[in-house]
């Protein structure tokens, strides 16, 4: 198995590491005592594990135990000298620069929301700037777009050595692990400690039947659900810092006593949009969290959400037909892409390597947190559908498969009481608790037929094109993926 030094081939810088934490923290002074200090966090986060999380702190970890609470592979990521790279890093523009440069995460949606959920993403990130290009006016507005210049690929590069040193892992005594991001530690399976023992998330990309499968839930007798549709927790900062309390206010009128003995949980679109997401819901809930995934082909994703912002929300679409307004997010889409792969590149690595089993989540996280705060995530959650099924491999390298759900909206539509079964089966509730379904049998393209008929107030060339934007979005989907991505599609939603 590859490990990440393997992967960087600098296996040299991991030595004086290992050598200075050994004897004490002499040579690195200010790695062990971050680590020291994120030692206390985790006894501050879980109360009454004083005693178990002495050892973190000592002076005389083990190899074994060093290995295992990443700090090697972390420290690995850390000392990569992209600022001493001979190749700036340069952030290939989309082609319509202006659009996908001024907003990486922009969507129609709420949006305060997502600019709430941006300058997030920024203030956690201590602010890297970038360089401004020519569209000075908005890529100032984005932490996360434009020409990186070599002193904040420096900044950038100590930043990520900080992460790598700070927001650790620990290991529980009994091998059990801990994960810790942007300061927020899971808490152990503790049933007694944690606000929810029982947990789960929905983390489908909006316009994918996400609302119906809550509902399904929400019916069950041993399943809560959040008081509002959708909770916007884990896409801010501010509210993971909380931990699980952050979804008290939520549950008002559940004991916590109930927290025992049933499931809580909430869906919000956004997740799957947010790509530090999983690791957040990793650090607060730990790995026994389960996920829905609901899913639903990108292209009808699109077409539900113009409809609906055409229904609801016309002004966000600012009198764009179908093609203008896919191509504003397809643009963006593009450019984050494009942007991740250069700086990627600057590690000899790709998207799929870094979701790889050769990486540790906790190495992942440090890459996906540097490539967020440079090239930033789409910023609204039907949007995510662009990334297509390799969102699977996302969840499934955090929490592994058994913990991911898929619900694909046209099992839904045709075999709703067989979904009902792999949900109880996942949840290991009765599946006596959940009423029997009626299929909806809805006719699932049927927005494509309605857009068609909306895009004639834009002409019949608006009509022609809407098909043209429908393909592109079907075949970034189709082009991308590998046998394995499909294997793990049929895997997890059942086909
Ligand atoms: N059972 C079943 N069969 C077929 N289609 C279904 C089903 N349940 C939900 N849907 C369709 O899913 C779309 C809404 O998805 P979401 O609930 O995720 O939307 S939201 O993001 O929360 O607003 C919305 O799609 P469109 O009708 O195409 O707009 C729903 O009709």
């Amino acid at each position: 198995m590859r490990s990440l030094r393997g992967v960087f081939g600098n296996t040299w810088l991991v030595l004086p590491i290992l050598g200075a934490v050994l004897i004490g923290g002499t040579v690195y002074p200010s790695l062990y005592a971050q680590r020291a200090s994120a030692t206390s966090q985790y006894v501050a986060a879980i109360p009454g594990s004083l005693g178990t999380l002495g050892s973190v702190g000592s002076n005389s970890l083990p190899i074994q135990t060093l290995e295992n609470v990443g700090i090697l592979n972390i420290g690995s990521v850390g000392r990569l000298n992209l600022a001493g790279s001979p190749n700036e890093v340069n952030v290939t523009k989309s082609p319509k620069g202006t659009d996908a440069a001024s907003s990486p995460n922009h969507g129609d949606v709420d949006e305060d929301k997502v600019e709430e959920a941006n300058a997030d993403v920024a203030r956690s990130s201590n602010e890297v700037s970038v360089t401004k290009s020519p569209n000075a006016k908005e890529s100032a507005t984005s932490p996360n777009h434009g020409d990186v210049d070599e002193n904040n690929a420096e900044r950038a590069n100590d930043d990520l050595a900080r992460y790598s040193n700070e927001k650790r892992v620990a290991m529980f005594p009994n091998g059990e692990d801990m994960f810790c991001f942007q300061g927020q530690c899971s808490l152990r399976r503790d049933r007694e400690s944690a606000e929810f023992p029982n947990f789960f998330l929905g983390v489908g990309p909006g316009r994918s039947g996400s609302t119906s499968l809550i509902s399904a839930l929400r019916d069950h007798p041993s399943v809560i659900v959040g008081d509002a549709r959708n909770l916007y927790i884990l896409d801010k900062v501010r509210e993971c810092a909380k931990g699980q309390s952050a979804y008290v206010d939520f549950f008002t009128s559940d004991t916590k006593s109930k927290r025992k003995t049933h499931w809580f949980g909430e869906k919000t679109p956004m997740y799957s949009s947010h790509r530090l997401v999983p690791f957040r819901a990793r650090a607060m809930f730990g790995p026994s969290l389960k996920l829905f995934l609901t899913w639903r082909n990108p292209a009808q994703i699109f077409a539900s959400r113009y409809l609906q912002l055409y229904e609801e929300s016309r002004a966000t679409l600012k009198d764009e037909n179908f093609r203008q307004w896919a191509d504003r997010h397809l643009d963006t889409f593009r450019g984050i892409a494009e942007c991740r792969k250069n700086l990627l590149q600057k590690f000899s690595l790709t998207e799929r390597m870094i979701y790889d089993s050769t990486f540790t989540i906790h190495a992942t996280a440090a890459m996906e947190e540097y490539l967020v705060r440079l090239c930033g995530h789409m910023g609204d959650g039907p949007h995510a559908a662009l990334e297509g099924r390799g969102m699977f491999r996302r969840w499934a390298h955090v929490f592994g498969k058994s913990q991911v759900l898929c619900v694909d909206v046209e099992d839904q539509n045709s075999r709703m009481n067989w979904v009902l079964d792999r949900i109880a089966a996942h949840l290991g509730v009765d599946r006596k608790g959940f009423t029997d379904q009626p299929s909806a049998h809805k006719r699932l393209n049927a927005s494509f037929d309605i857009l068609a008929r909306n895009q004639m107030r834009y002409g019949s060339q608006a009509v022609k094109e809407m098909w043209g934007s429908i393909a592109e979005i079907q075949a970034i989907d189709r082009d991308s993926l590998t046998l394995e991505d499909l294997r793990l599609f049929s895997e997890l939603c059942g086909q």
